[in-house]
Parts: structure tokens; sequence; C-alpha cells
């Protein structure tokens, strides 16, 4: 491994790169191969990270391509990754050559525009002359907006130069920053350090770009530039579908969505509303052995739930008859075949490179295999019909692949109708062909179908769609393949597919997330090419919420573990009404009463029988704030027991405590979550299930709430103070209310780390110890 280490130091790798791909085994490989190969052993920075960024594309079908692109990037031909880029794509619609011609490859790539400084000169003055109010706004003008704008107008030139270029033109037309300049800064963000965080930020930002994310207009652009259809086929296309641009999101009904789904039908919706188009949604319902109403149903809610219409909604298996009628046609042409071989012979059959004993069986006598397959004449799996493309081919979907199969399952769609059954290659791209669709997006796992994908519908004539693939994405502390997913359902790990704790969209619905806090969620992470690897850490989800219920949820009061306290100084019959705020950033929203009375319950976590320095919470002896009403002194506490005194509004208490009335609690249960992996990457594990957090999930029952709280309904969010947001489970029925914590109020780390007391930040030392998944202590002032 050390000597890994030096080998890619000695190409320039910063050290988290460095880290990161010693840790991913196959990364480390794939640069390495790329360095033998090339036998380089030392070079710049920017080539090793180019050979790099390479390396980390280089899908299995492009294997054989690793020399040429690590030439290029050598030979300096390849000089940033938006070349790179141009060139991955298009050796990737091209795996079918065996040459690749240099002409058209040099231009993809953009090998030889070179974008001098006199160009980037010329460019940045007049996209400034454009900006007739940067002269009023001043400094104050959008930087990361401004770099993105010049940039689209040169993609090919270098970022550094492009930003460098902009800051100084701007700087000469503006003057350096006065001191009105200086304040304008300072009131637009308050905290230099937040401001220079953000500063920084775009910084990075700007320079990613060069990273070639693929934004929704040079997708289209792209389209336009290597559109492959025939007029004809264009004509068609046009006459039939009065939208340029059509999308779909094609699940296949054979589980439950989760955050992953949520990310492709955001882009789909997004991407077709950006143009004015629509986007469909299509059951992908090929495999009836696999497939059920309920899940069907449950797509169609989820997507409801996030907000999303599709303008029809249509099934794959809608189309059995007329991909019945193109496999004719394939026959007929010579191109597909019946195959008698098991299962076991004809993998063997593919991985030695070999062709089928079948392959050369002339077409009328397919036909009619093929006519009797259909009429339920053979058994399952006793014969298959496959395209004829090529056996010896170094990608294995295009081997010869099956492309209908006998199945005696009725469909969840067609019922009784078919005993024969397309497959998924087969069937996708002519559905999206007759559906019209322009742009066929979906993760990078299908990158390796593309060529199969265009294969048929050039071999049938049928228009073709711009197929492009984006990374899958990737939450820390979880899983989200179907598989383990399953498993975990399945052998009772998590309760049910809307178990909280997973990501599916039933289980982030229960635990309280929003449909706008999952859209937010995928803008932000937004859709790139880049590696399948990343991994998006699950506090940036959190945050989404978090930021999403401040401005929605009503504050109120709960208590986890009550433990009741007398204020000794008051009468028998006291009571003193509160009026705060429901919602303190929303003074619309009104505010709510509560009730102060001689008898109160408080949270036994913030309870000792004795003190210690640390502590903050109440102990004998120690001056404490309750919630909206002010210091009290800790006379005593016993373990069932406190009693306190209350004091005059002039006492500065350090904290203040949430805090019920008797008179106004009532029974509730809580749901406290944690991370479900403890693992960062549980994926990386030899068993994933090792990384399980065994205190994922801990359940208050003695809980209580406030009594307002007795008309809540199902999925009503609130903040309980101090302790998080919480959403009120489905569960809840007959008088019972069971919460679900959906988020503590600050995040995981950010809690250990510092804590202030209403609005004042304290050391280190001032936080109590807590428990793992005790309740934190509040974050903001309200
Ligand atoms: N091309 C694709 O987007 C693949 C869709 C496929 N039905 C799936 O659910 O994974």
């Amino acid at each position: 491994m050390e000597e890994a280490q030096t080998r890619l130091q000695k190409i320039g790798l910063d050290e988290t790169t460095i880290k990161n791909t010693i840790k991913g085994k196959n990364a480390l490989k794939s640069i390495l191969q790329t360095l033998d190969l090339i036998g380089v052993q030392e070079c710049d920075k920017k080539i090793g990270n180019l050979l790099y960024e390479m390396s980390q594309n280089l899908t299995e079908a492009l294997d054989n391509r690793r020399a040429l692109l690590a030439k290029y990037i050598v030979e300096g031909k390849i000089t940033n990754k938006l070349q790179l880029e141009g060139a991955l794509e298009y050796l990737r619609t091209h795996t079918h050559l065996e040459q690749i011609p240099a002409e058209d490859f040099d231009k993809a790539a953009g090998v030889g525009i070179v974008v001098t400084p006199e160009q980037i000169k010329n460019t940045v003055a007049e996209f400034l002359k454009t900006k007739q109010d940067l002269k009023t706004i001043r400094y104050t003008y959008n930087f990361s907006e401004y770099t993105k704008q010049v940039r689209s107008l040169l993609p090919f030139a270098e970022g550094k130069l492009l930003t460098q270029e902009l800051n100084q033109q701007i700087e000469a037309i503006l003057g350096p920053k006065t001191e009105e300049d200086l304040k304008a800064a300072k009131t637009q963000v308050k905290k230099p350090q937040q401001q220079q965080q953000q500063q920084q930020q775009v910084q990075q930002q700007a320079e990613e770009e060069d990273d070639c994310k693929f934004d929704i207009s040079k997708l289209v652009a792209r389209d336009l530039a290597t559109t492959v259809n025939s007029e004809q086929l264009l004509n068609w296309r046009k006459q039939n579908f009065p939208y340029e641009v059509l999308t779909r999101f094609p699940p296949e009904p054979n589980g439950y969505l989760h955050i992953g789904h949520a990310k492709s039908i955001n882009f789909n919706f997004r991407l077709a509303q950006h143009y004015k188009g629509v986007t469909y949604l299509r059951f992908d319902d090929t495999n009836p052995e696999k497939e059920c109403q309920e899940f069907i149903d449950n797509i169609k809610e989820n997507l409801r739930f996030l907000g999303y219409t599709p303008f029809k909604t249509t099934h794959a298996s809608d189309n059995f008859g007329k991909l019945y009628d193109y496999a004719v046609q394939l026959i007929q042409k010579g191109k597909a075949y019946c195959c008698f071989l098991t299962k076991e012979e004809s993998s063997k059959l593919r991985s030695d490179l070999k062709p089928s004993p079948y392959r050369d069986t002339q077409p009328a006598e397919n036909l009619e295999i093929f006519r009797k397959m259909k009429m339920g004449y053979y058994k399952e799996n006793e014969v298959c019909l496959r395209a004829k493309i090529d056996p010896t081919h170094p990608n294995p979907t295009l081997r010869d692949p099956a492309i209908f199969r006998i199945r005696f399952t009725p469909h969840p769609h067609q019922g009784e109708k078919w005993c024969i059954y397309p497959l998924y290659d087969f069937t996708h791209c002519i559905c999206d062909s007759i559906e019209g669709i322009t742009h066929s997006c979906c993760t990078l796992e299908f990158e390796v179908r593309r060529d199969l994908y265009y294969w048929f519908l050039k071999e049938l004539d049928l228009y073709r769609p711009f197929v492009w693939e984006f990374s899958r994405l990737n939450v820390s502390n979880t899983v989200l393949s179907k598989r383990k997913l399953h498993h975990l359902v399945f052998n009772n790990i998590v309760d049910g597919w809307d178990d909280p704790r997973i990501l599916t969209l039933n289980g982030l619905r229960r635990r309280g997330y929003t449909a706008d806090s999952i859209n937010k969620f995928c803008d932000l992470i937004s859709v790139t090419r880049k590696g399948n690897e990343n991994i998006i850490g699950m506090h940036v989800l959190e945050s989404c919420i978090r930021k999403d219920l401040d401005i929605k949820a009503p504050r109120t009061m709960a208590i986890l573990e009550p433990i009741v306290a007398i204020i000794d100084n008051v009468a028998e019959d006291f009571s003193e009404e509160l009026e705060v705020a429901i919602i303190p950033r929303n003074p619309q929203k009104g505010n709510r009463k509560i009730l102060l009375t001689k008898q109160i319950y408080l949270d036994k976590n913030d309870v000792r029988t004795e003190d210690h320095p640390d502590f903050w919470g109440v102990a004998p002896g120690k001056i404490i704030g309750l919630k909206q009403c002010g210091p009290f002194k800790v006379l005593s506490v016993t373990a069932n027991e406190v009693h306190l005194e209350r004091l005059g509004k002039d006492v500065k208490p350090k904290g203040f405590l949430h805090w019920l009335s008797v008179k106004e609690a009532t029974p509730c249960v809580a749901r406290l979550y944690d991370y479900l992996f403890e693992a960062y990457d549980p994926n990386e594990l030899d068993d994933y299930i090792k990384g399980i957090n065994p205190n994922s999930k801990i359940v208050c029952s003695n809980a209580l709430m406030h009594k307002d709280l007795l008309n809540s309904k199902p999925e009503d969010k609130v903040q309980f103070e101090r302790l998080g947001y919480f959403n009120l489970d489905f569960d809840s029925k007959d008088g019972k209310f069971i919460w679900n914590r959906t988020v503590t109020l600050q995040e995981k780390d950010k809690i250990k780390a510092i804590a202030q007391v209403d609005g004042k930040q304290v050391q280190k030392k001032d936080v109590p110890q807590q428990k793992k998944d005790a309740p934190k202590k509040e974050a903001k002032k309200e």
C-alpha cells in the first residue's frame, strides 16, 4: 500500500484522493493499470489528475480504450475534464468500432480547440457589457452566477483562467473595494466566517464546473449535435408528439421506491418542465414473477406524494403485441433465432465466446418455433428467442442476448393473455421509441446496455431517443440496493418497507420528511455522470428537512421521561397563562397559550440528584430556566420529585428547559431514531449487516405531550422544543398518539462540539454529558 501511495503522490494527486483511492480497491487498480500501461512514473499534477479521472470513468466496455485516452492525455491533446468527458462520451457511443476514426474523435474531444487568453479576455469583456447593473450593485453581484454564465460561453476554456479574468475585469470597472462595499458585504452575510465559507464554496463550485457537470441545457444541446435519426424518423416523431422534450420515469413494479428513485423522478420531470415538455410514468413490467399490483399502486402514490403528475401513465406490457411483432421482424431479417440450450449451456458458451448451435436456424423455422412458444407449446426455459448479434463481442450484453422467454405466470396488468414475455433490454428501447421519448435517462449501471439499446432500434428502423446515464445516489449510513432493503425487511431487521429508518419514500414519509424537503435535496445534489462511488452524507438530507420544518412546524413541548416538579413558593391553585409564538420566525401563524401551574413535569434526562460542574440542568442548588417563563432555583431533587422556587426575572440562568403543566400534559409515545448503520458506508464491509446500529430505535412509551395536540392527525408535524421535529405516525388512532422523531434540532456532530444556550455560545465544558439519543441540548434561540 505504501508503494501505491508513493506512486499516486508522484502523479500529483491530493492526499484525500489518495486516501480514498487506496480504500476503494477498484479505483486503485484502475489508476495503477493506466500508469503501468503507459509506463508513467511521475508527471505533472494536471496530467496525473486527468489520468486518474479517466481511469475512474472507464467501464468494462471501454477498457480497451484506456491506452488511447491515456496517450491523448499525456500528449496534451486532452487537457481538461470537459474534453475528457467529450472523449469518453464519444467512445461510449462507439463501442462497436474497432478503429476509432481520429478526426471524429478529436472533434468530440475538442482536441486542438485552444482557448487563448485573448479569447477569454474578449469574451469576459463582452459578457460584462451585458451586466448593466453591475455598477449599481457593485461587489454584491452573484459571483457563482456570473462564473456559470461566462463558462457557458467558453466551455473549453480553463476554469481558473476564466475566473481570474472575470475578477480582474470587474475590479477594473468598479475600482478597489470601498468601505461602503465592505459594509454592504457585511450586511449581506452576518458572520465573516460564514461569508468566507460561502465564498470558498462558490469558488470550489466554480472549479468543479471543470468537472463537466452537465446542466440540462448542455444535455439537450449534445442531443441535437449527435442526433442520429433519419429525417423520416424525426418527422414521424414530430407529427406524433407535440413536445420537443419528452422524458419518462420507468420503474419496475417489483419493490418500493427510495430516495434514489426520487432523484430520477425529480430529474426527469424537471428536465421536461424546463423545455415545456412532459413526462410519462411507465411501468417497466416485463417480469410477472416479481411484479404485483401492490407495488404499482404504491409507486403511483409515491409520485403523488412528491408532487409530480405524470402526463400519462403507461405500461410496457401494453406493448407486448407490438414487441411480439418486432421480434417477428427480427427473425425475418435473420437477426433473431430460437435457442434450445439450457441456461447453463448458454452461459458457458457465452463466457467462452462461442456461438449457439441454433444460431443458423433458418428464419422460416424460427418463425414457426416462436409462434409455438406463444401458443404454449413448450415448457418454461425449454427454448428462448435470442438476438443474433455477436457471440464474441467484448461487451457481454451484445453476445446474442435473450429477448423473449416462456413463463406460465399471469401478469399483474395483462392477466393470462401471454405465456411469453419480452426481456428488459428489448422492451425498454422499443417502448421509449414508441412513446416518442427524447431523453432516456438512467443510472450508470445501464451504460453497458446502451449499445444494445441502439442496436435494436437500428435493426428495426425505429426512432432513437438519446440515452444518457447519471450516477446513482449513495447516502451515508444506510443501504439503498433493492436486495439489501429486501433483506432488512424480510428478516425483520426493520419494521417493514415504511420503517422510518430506511430511505424508501414510504419510510422517509413516515419519518416526517416532506415532499419539499426531498425535492430540495434532489436539487441540491444535482445530477452528474461522476462516478457511482460518491456518497452524500446523511446530514445533507437532514439539513433539508430541518430547514423546511423550521418554517412549517408549530412549536410545542413534550416530555420523554417525566418527573414531577413542584414550585414551592406559589399557591396550591396557582396558574399563569403564557402566550408564545407558534412559529417564532413566522408571526403570522399567531400565538399559542400555555399554563404554568404549581405542579409541572420535567424530563428525567435533565435532572440529576447530584450536581457536577459540567452539568447545567436540574440538580440541588442550581439556577435553571424554564422555557417561556424565566428562572427558578432548584431546592431539592429525589429520584421521583423535584422542588423549585420561582425567582425574579433579573436572574440569568445558563439554560432553559422544556416542561409541561400537569394540567396540560397528556400521554403519548415518542420514537427516537438514529442512523440505521453506524458504518459510514456499510456497503464497504464484508458483511454490511455488521454495520448495523443496535440503538437505531428507542421508544419512549411514557412520554407526555401538550393537550393542544389531541386534535393532531397522522402526518402532522411539530417541533417539540429542545427535542427535535416530530411527525405523527400513521398508527396513531383510538386516542393513542405516536410521534416519530424526524430529526434533532441540530446536526449530530455539532451537538457534540458546541451548544448554544439561548443564543449565547458556551464552552464545551458547559455541555452536559449526553447519552446516545438522549434528548439533545437545544441549538437555536427561539
Ligand atoms: N433505463 C432505466 O432507467 C432502467 C429502468 C428499470 N426499469 C429500473 O427500474 O431500473
